[in-house]
């Protein structure tokens, strides 16, 4: 298997009908608070891109195109719930469709008090290659969340991805803080948002 499982032009296919369902489904313009209690003029609303009949299948496409490109390979795909659970799963199944046996995981936002008692859910983080998702990314601050449940349990982190950057210092918070790569698929001004 070549580091880059999807032909190329599959994966601009991909990208450029993910970018316009993204515009026409997830863009909301208008005053919204935010995660992190800010107020914004526009809230990108990815959960009804990743949990899209058409378009969840381009999003695993398009990140693990961005992952391939970048060089970067993972064993393990998450992140903090909710926003990260479905980008995960669907990088696994594009991973999975390209002969890759790339697990998902979930990180909860608390460490569960009961049952297994975990805060990362899914198979075994412990000793792998983990790649950290989100859906978008503010302050950086749910993507840093992630890192440490992940590290805590015992993973490499190789790099945070995210669908969409709204170019709101996530970046440079992530790199600095967590010390990865910080990837993303769209940047706002794709979106006309710039
Ligand atoms: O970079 P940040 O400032 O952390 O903001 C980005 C986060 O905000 C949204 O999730 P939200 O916190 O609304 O929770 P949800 O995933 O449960 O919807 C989004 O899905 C990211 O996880
Ligand atoms: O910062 C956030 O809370 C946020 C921004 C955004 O555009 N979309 C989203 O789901 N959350």
């Amino acid at each position: 298997m070549t580091a880059t499982s999807i032909p190329a032009a599959d994966a601009a296919a991909a990208r450029a009908r993910l970018l316009e369902l993204i515009k026409e489904l997830a863009v909301v313009r208008g005053k919204v608070i935010l995660s992190s209690g800010a107020e914004a003029d526009y809230y990108i609303d990815l959960r009804r891109i990743t949990l899209h009949h058409e378009a969840s299948k381009l999003v695993g496409q398009v990140m693990l195109a961005l992952m391939d490109d970048a060089g970067i390979g993972f064993e393990c795909a998450g992140g903090l719930t909710m926003g990260a659970d479905p980008v995960g799963t669907a990088v696994m199944h594009a991973a999975v469709d390209a002969g890759r046996p790339v697990d998902a995981f979930v990180v909860r936002k608390a460490q569960k008090s009961y049952g297994m008692g975990r805060q990362v859910e899914g198979p075994s983080v412990e000793g792998r290659n983990v790649l950290v998702l989100e859906d978008t990314s503010t302050t950086g601050g749910s993507a840093l969340a992630a890192v440490e449940g992940v590290r805590k349990a015992g993973g490499n982190v190789v790099a945070v991805a995210v669908i969409v950057d709204r170019a709101t210092g996530a970046k440079e918070k992530i790199e600095a803080e967590a010390g990865v790569p910080y990837l993303f698929a769209f940047g706002r001004d794709e979106l006309g948002l710039g």
